[in-house]
């Protein structure tokens, strides 16, 4: 496969962004560059003879009357999502420096549908992620017949309740005590090889610390334990605020930082605000 060539340079252009230390590769593929293969995104993201990211960005024509852009996913490990929470702030960051997109308000299309973007006051991106969807068949969940606040599964050795929702991209939460000392590494992909999750899933580990503060680690599909992961920070949230749990505004602590989440109600979208951040500017030379 031919290298997408920026015009005038030998080689990729690409800008190096991170949302709350989820990191990624981002591309404009606006002028006709085909988007990256699954070799390609795997040498993008890999951290010693590559760039280095979990996600790759691309960011592409609109897809509806009124956005600005739209953008798609590649994970780490080749693999496309239709979702990234942390990824659609920094498309929105970047439309914002590339002056297409207007602030404090416009509109990105991802996989998963046209997202509404606020641009605060304060710096931080706020998106409309769209109404978390709990039906299994669109998880998509194997075998189960009913949407449940609950699913018992046997890993690890242990009987374990898990809930699960879909942002777009399928997400699975355990509900932890300590979030340190929580099983990521063993318990996160071995509930990605379980045939419950057909297309494998993204498994957050939540600690509740209050009714309006949650802390959160994510194993995610095709990277593996990320310092955030926005998709996921909603899920959790939305899970939680559906058993009652926490209240319909929370901040959620990750790793590499703080995502705020509201969910007014529940049949409308659930918002995320957080960080954008421009690293460097590169050129991937084929
Ligand atoms: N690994 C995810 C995509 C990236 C999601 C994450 N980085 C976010 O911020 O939402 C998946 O395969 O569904």
């Amino acid at each position: 496969m031919t290298q997408p060539h920026a015009a005038g340079g030998h080689g990729l252009r690409f800008s190096k962004m991170h949302g709350a230390g989820n990191d990624f590769v981002v591309v404009d593929l606006r002028h006709g560059q085909p988007a990256p293969d699954a070799a390609l995104c795997r040498r993008l993201a890999d951290r010693h003879a590559g760039v280095g990211c979990d996600q790759i960005l691309t960011i592409e024509p609109p897809r509806s009357a009124n956005a600005a852009a739209s953008y798609r996913i590649w994970n780490a490990d080749g693999s496309q999502a239709q979702q990234c929470g942390n990824g659609a702030r920094c498309v929105a960051a970047w439309l914002v420096r590339d002056g297409v997109a207007r602030a404090p308000r416009f509109e990105v299309d991802s996989p998963a549908g046209t997202h509404a973007v606020d641009v605060l006051p304060d710096g931080r991106y706020r998106i409309a992620m769209g109404v978390p969807d709990f039906e299994p068949a669109r998880i998509p969940m194997h075998g189960v017949a009913q949407a449940a606040d609950e699913y018992a599964v046997h890993l690890d050795g242990q009987a374990l309740h898990i809930g699960a929702a879909s942002m777009g991209n399928p997400h699975a939460l355990l509900v932890v005590d300590d979030v340190d000392t929580a099983r990521v590494g063993i318990q996160g992909p071995a509930l990605q090889r379980e045939a419950l999750f057909p297309e494998s899933v993204n498994v957050g580990f939540a600690q509740i610390e209050s009714r309006d503060r949650i802390r959160l680690r994510v194993y995610e599909r095709g990277v593996g334990e990320t310092l955030a992961c926005g998709s996921g920070a909603c899920a959790a949230a939305a899970i939680l605020m559906r058993r009652g749990r926490v209240d319909r505004d929370v901040v959620v602590s990750l790793p590499g930082g703080e995502l705020q989440v509201a969910w007014p109600d529940e049949t409308g979208p659930i918002f995320m605000a957080g960080p954008a951040t421009f690293v460097f500017e590169g050129e991937w030379l084929p």
